[in-house]
């Protein structure tokens, strides 16, 4: 969501325009007077016919001379003595009557210089040849007129250009003239121009915020890090789902750090024109590298960082945002790590981004952003509340409560709305009820892009959630979990975050387990409410391939026994032709099951037994919507860790697994 008059905020660049426009007049001036000299010079002859020539001025031997011109055009030229019988005796310089202009008087379009001769010659019959016309052949460039040909398309053409560059946008330091269209169109800020939003505005954002500040620290004070030896990341990437405050974040930066903030959107590097976002790139981080130190910022990066694999099948367009990729990340390998210049870029579409952009060296820096949990969206409330008249205390942690899988921007939306609301309705406050209705409304249209959860969702997806808690947490071979959450992310409605261990080898029996962990949410649907929802398909998937992989890969099964199907080379073609017969595929089938079902039996008997605990956890998590390790501990007690040897990777957080 790119938003806010800020954006739209010039930077007092300007100047640059004048002088196009100038050019512009002189273009078009000189256009006129081209035009004029060609009609006058054509209007000096008359244009006639075979039939005048042939009946007029050839039986009356008025002709002095034809001029065959081109092949095409003959120019007639009358004796002096019949010049009063030439039609533009006006033009004749006063007082010299006598005197015509010097000609030709008239012109004769003509078909093909043979025909042209033969009709003369026989109009001519019986002429004697020395009183015959006169014909002369010539070729002249007929320079103005080839000029016109050539000066109307372009001029036509640049017209046109100007006129989808005024289309593609005037705002920024590039703008709307064709010596500009290679110039970035990032907006600069500065110490004139500074975005009005600080810190301050971002709500519930603590982590993402402090590694934000630290790039501004990395600028400012780059020798703390370097003295130690520690290379300063050139490219920091927000990724998270749209609307959780990633621009907001930037903004933020610009307005509190003290250095020049280049801003712009991805897509503003492309264009139709072949070359330009690849210049523009070029431009960019000129103009970025005489700032030094700033920071520039790429909003919705995956417009120009697709994959470029990826795109394949798109339009024609391809190549031209392949180019701007490709410039940008020779730019990014450019420039040295201290050069001052950081590069920050925001996308909600981390895995349509090259792989190539988010290596070592360039967006090495990873910030995700994820959905508000209810605290935080609490807190977004305040923010969005502050601004408004307030009748009465709205209570922004009973809002908070209400808008589950609502994201910053919704609830911007709805803290807008209410207000809305409350003015269509004459009132001085806004009140209570405006919040309702305006819930009601955000509600309804975001259902209609199914992004709201219902309560009973909310609570299927609790137990759901809590019921891998539980069995993960019991099952020794199971990664350990640090965090729970109900809160949608992508395509997932809850997740649970493991601390992923180091193992080279993984035991049969971790497998199995591992299955179990991944069929519990499955299991806790169907022993808390009877029956179960399409909200474990993932899980389904996941599991049913490892189970295939435990049968036909790693050969864990009795009834297959040591025998892999695998194929390290990637060569065979899996979909044409099995590596096995029908009947062992019958059996890998029947296994497959088998440990499936197995698992989710276990699954069950687990959640089971631990009923109590199972409802606590999905309780809280109703409440808090994450719960992490601490809260676990507290509930299920001290985790017996199994494997004493096996090293904790230094990550942050795993991977999330549903
Ligand atoms: N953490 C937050 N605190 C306060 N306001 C927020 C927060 N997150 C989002 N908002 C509100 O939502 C608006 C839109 O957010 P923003 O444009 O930053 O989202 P985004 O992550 O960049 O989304 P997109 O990926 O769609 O561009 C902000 O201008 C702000 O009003
Ligand atoms: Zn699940």
């Amino acid at each position: 969501m790119a938003d806010t008059p800020a954006h739209k905020e010039p930077n007092g660049k300007t100047p640059r325009t004048q002088m196009p426009s100038i050019l512009n007049y002189l273009m078009i001036l000189g256009m006129i007077i081209l035009f004029l000299v060609y009609n006058a010079n054509n209007a000096a002859q008359q244009e006639t016919s075979w039939l005048d020539v042939e009946r007029q001025m050839l039986s009356q031997q008025a002709i002095e001379r034809i001029e065959v011109v081109n092949g095409q055009e003959a120019n007639i030229y009358i004796k002096e003595t019949f010049a009063d019988e030439i039609p533009f005796k006006e033009v004749m310089k006063p007082g010299d009557s006598k005197s015509v202009l010097p000609g030709p008087h008239y012109t004769l379009t003509i078909g093909s210089v043979e025909t042209f001769e033969r009709k003369l010659e026989e109009a001519q019959q019986g002429v004697p040849v020395e009183k015959q016309v006169e014909v002369i052949y010539k070729n002249r460039d007929n320079w103005l007129g080839n000029l016109m040909v050539w000066l109307l398309p372009l001029f036509l053409l640049i017209l046109f250009w100007r006129y989808l560059l005024r289309g593609a946008g005037s705002a920024g330091a590039g703008g709307s003239s064709v010596f500009n269209f290679g110039k970035s169109k990032a907006m600069l800020f500065d110490e004139g121009q500074k975005s009005k939003v600080t810190f301050a505005d971002v709500a519930g954002l603590e982590e993402a915020a402090m590694e934000v500040k630290e790039v501004v620290d990395f600028l400012k004070n780059p020798d703390d890090f370097t003295k130690l030896g520690a290379k300063i990341p050139k490219g920091v990437i927000m990724i998270g789902p749209p609307g959780t405050g990633k621009t907001l974040l930037a903004k933020a930066m610009a307005g509190e750090a003290q250095v020049p903030f280049f801003s712009l959107s991805g897509s503003e590097f492309v264009e139709m024109f072949v070359g330009v976002g690849a210049s523009r790139v070029r431009d960019l981080f000129k103009q970025a590298k005489e700032k030094a130190p700033c920071i520039v910022f790429i909003d919705e990066i995956d417009s120009i960082g697709r994959s470029r694999g990826k795109q394949a099948f798109y339009s024609g367009s391809n190549d031209e945002r392949e180019s701007t990729l490709n410039q940008l990340l020779t730019e990014m390998d450019g420039f040295e790590t201290n050069s001052g210049v950081i590069v920050l870029a925001a996308t909600n579409r981390a895995d349509l981004l090259d792989p190539a952009l988010l290596r070592p060296g360039r967006f090495d820096r990873h910030i995700y952003l994820e959905l508000p949990n209810i605290r935080e969206r609490e807190e977004i409330f305040k923010v969005h509340l502050r601004p408004l008249k307030l009748n009465e205390t709205i209570d922004a942690a009973y809002l908070a409560g209400q808008t589950p899988g609502f994201s910053g921007a919704d609830i911007a939306n709805v803290c807008n709305e209410a207000a809305l609301i409350a003015a269509r309705r004459k009132k001085d406050r806004v009140d209570k009820q405006d919040f309702h209705d305006a819930l009601d409304r955000i509600v309804a249209g975001l259902e209609k892009k199914s992004k709201v959860i219902s309560p009973e969702e909310k609570k299927i997806i609790a137990y759901h959630e809590a019921g891998h808690a539980i069995v993960s947490w019991l099952l020794k071979h199971v990664d350990p979990l640090i965090k729970v959450s109900i809160i949608p992310r992508g395509k997932t409605l809850g997740a649970a975050w493991y601390l992923p261990e180091e193992h080279q080898l993984k035991s049969a029996t971790a497998f199995s387990e591992h299955l179990s962990a991944m069929l519990a949410g499955r299991a806790a649907e169907e022993i808390t409410f009877g029956e179960v929802t399409s909200g474990a398909l993932d899980d389904l998937e996941k599991a049913t391939k490892e189970a295939y992989m435990m049968v036909a890969y790693y050969g864990f099964d009795k009834k297959i026994g040591n025998i892999s199907f695998y194929d390290s080379s990637g060569q065979q073609d899996t979909r044409l032709s099995k590596p096995y017969s029908e009947e062992t595929g019958k059996v890998i089938d029947a296994e497959v099951i088998r440990l499936i079902h197995e698992a989710y039996e276990r699954a069950k008997d687990l959640l089971l037994q631990h009923r109590d605990e199972h409802v606590k956890l999905a309780e809280l998590l109703l409440q808090k919507e994450v719960v992490f390790k601490e809260d676990l501990e507290t509930i299920l007690g001290k985790r017996i860790c199994p494997a004493p040897e096996s090293k904790i990777l230094p990550a942050k957080e795993g991977k999330a697994k549903v």
